[in-house]
């Protein structure tokens, strides 16, 4: 657990992006004015090129990028049906769109705008004005990532914080009402975590929060899964679209995980830091309550640390 290179006390700096890891996607049939554009943008942002307009859907919902940068006239979906539908998913939505084009008609410009584009150039492009765009939008979009990130990551763990928790989970429970399926909901604490302070001091505690958060974190493979900071020592693990099979296997690769990293606790029976863990899945309605689905999973965890300790409990039976 002594660990030489740890001398940072108790928050850390949020690794937020810079302007030379964003994407850029360059949707246009003629392969000399991607060329161009790419070229233009070459050490500023990082740039892909795409010939066809097909594909840019579901290649961008698997892995969506920055910005877009759109032509309007090419053969198969042209660039505003496509604006169109990369706006309205919301895996997509995100992504900024430039429209890059020769026809620039009060019209075409319209059609532009309504089809949710972020910003629009003229052919034939101007180097400067293109990379100034192209800074100016990825810009605003890197501070609201920060300024996300600040609002709802707690700085210790870099976990979501539990303003999070009460602001966006909520939306995301009536969406799993409506769709009539099922959340689980795993709330998790250190044990002997008391101990752990009094024997190695705060600044290793601190650390054993963060490393057991990355621990935990890493565990989860689905995008809506979400790990929240609740309390000191205790988080709260929110599994949408998942059932009582899923909530306990993930239950049970979050308790392992967090032995597996082998971080001495003398204080412990076990002689190495573990969590306890308790369960809970719901099939909501509309009016359904995070805070009534945390209270029945931290009963579970009660039951958790009465029985021992580095254990995962679940629903009494009926
Ligand atoms: N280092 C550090 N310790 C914290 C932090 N937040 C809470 N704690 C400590 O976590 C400990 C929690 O202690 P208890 O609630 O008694 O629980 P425990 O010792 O883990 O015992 P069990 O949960 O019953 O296994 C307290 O000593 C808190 O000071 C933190 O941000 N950093």
């Amino acid at each position: 657990m002594h660990d030489e290179s740890y001398t940072t006390l108790k928050t850390f700096v949020f690794t937020s992006r810079s302007l030379s890891d964003c994407r850029v996607l360059v949707v246009d049939d003629e392969r000399s004015s991607c060329l161009l554009i790419s070229t233009i943008l070459e050490g500023v942002v990082n740039c892909e090129c795409l010939h066809h307009s097909e594909n840019v859907f579901a290649l961008c919902e698997q892995d969506p990028p920055d910005l877009i940068i759109l032509d309007i006239n090419m053969p198969g979906k042209n660039g505003i049906d496509l604006c169109h539908e990369l706006k309205s998913q919301r895996s997509t939505a995100q992504c900024a769109i430039i429209f890059i084009t020769g026809s620039s008609d009060a019209e075409t410009q319209d059609k532009c705008w309504n089809a949710g584009a972020n910003d629009f150039i003229k052919k034939p492009v101007v180097a400067s004005t293109l990379i100034h765009r192209v800074k100016n939008q990825l810009q605003s979009q890197l501070r609201l990532e920060l300024l996300s990130e600040l609002t709802f990551k707690d700085q210790l763990t870099e976990l979501y914080n539990r303003y999070y928790l009460m602001t966006e989970i909520p939306t995301l429970i009536k969406r799993i009402a409506r769709e009539k399926a099922s959340i689980g909901v795993i709330m998790l604490d250190i044990d002997f975590f008391k101990g752990f302070n009094d024997q190695y001091g705060h600044i290793a505690g601190d650390k054993c929060l963060h490393q057991v958060a990355k621990a935990m974190q890493q565990q989860l493979l689905r995008p809506q899964d979400a790990i929240i900071r609740y309390g000191g020592e205790e988080f709260a693990v929110i599994l949408p679209f998942t059932d009582d099979d899923g909530c306990r296997h993930v239950g049970r690769k979050l308790l392992k995980a967090v032995a597996n990293l082998n971080i001495v606790n003398a204080t412990s029976q076990l002689n190495v830091v573990t969590v306890s863990a308790g369960y809970y899945v719901d099939h909501p309605d509309q009016n359904a309550r995070i805070e009534d689905m945390i209270d029945q999973a931290d009963q579970a965890l009660y039951r958790a640390k009465q029985s021992g300790r580095a254990c995962l409990q679940g629903p009494l039976p009926d």
